[in-house]
């Protein structure tokens, strides 16, 4: 049986829990926050991670080629070698140059620090570049980058939520309110397995700040 370990608000452990009840694949949950992580795992005490029978694994998106290799039932890439790549191009752009970039702001946005102006105004800049990028790969037309649900998809599911949070908590303004995203993000809310993982990141982030509270 795979362990996916990690926590529930964690957007890059959510990233392998929809790709595994997506595919239908069985897994176990163990709740491991950060600072409890096994380093033998998951050397930069990063979640999530994986126990498999051959050993851990860490890093989200080796994780998911890991599933989409091992249990090829409900592919989450298509067939077609390019259109594989392009479901690929789209997860990478979004991590790379959406995620990575509003990452800067969660400390203010959502655990109640304080980044500099500077920093704001970098990210800022930064993120207006890559969103009108971003609206160049993806069109929408039912999912993220065509009309079978993907690997895109999944990273799209728990990622541009908190790029979108973020930057309005910060900017005042959501960065991605120009393109269809709310519309698509409700669209695929209503997938049994999206259900399931925005209920529970819900009550894990309740209980995350209850312990940052009672430190
Ligand atoms: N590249 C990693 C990113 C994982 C990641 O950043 N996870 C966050 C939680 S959302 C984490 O563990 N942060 C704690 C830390 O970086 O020390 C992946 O794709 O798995």
């Amino acid at each position: 049986m795979l362990t996916l370990c990690g926590f529930s608000a964690s957007n890059y452990y959510n990233k392998v829990k929809l790709a595994l009840l997506e595919k239908g694949v069985p897994f176990q949950e163990e709740l491991v926050w950060v600072g409890q992580t096994d380093l033998s795992a998951s050397p930069l005490g990063k979640v999530p991670y994986l126990k498999t029978d051959e050993g851990p694994l860490c890093e989200s998106t080796v994780i998911l080629e890991y599933l989409e290799a091992k249990y090829p039932q409900h592919p989450l890439l298509p067939a077609d070698p390019f259109a594989a790549a392009k479901a690929r191009e789209l997860l990478r752009f979004i991590e790379l140059h959406l995620e990575l970039v509003a990452r800067n702001l969660y400390p203010e946005a959502f655990f109640g620090g304080k980044i500099s102006d500077a920093a704001k105004e970098k990210t800022a800049q930064q993120l207006e570049k890559n969103v009108a990028a971003f609206a160049k790969l993806a069109s929408f037309p039912s999912f993220i980058g065509g009309a079978e649900f993907t690997l895109a998809d999944v990273g799209a599911a728990v990622h541009l939520p908190l790029v979108s949070g973020a930057s309005k908590i910060i900017y005042g303004k959501d960065v991605l309110a120009d393109l269809p995203v709310r519309d698509y993000l409700k669209r695929i809310g209503e997938r049994p397995a999206v259900q399931r993982v925005n209920a529970d990141r819900k009550t894990n982030t309740e209980l995350m700040l209850a312990r940052a509270k009672a430190k």
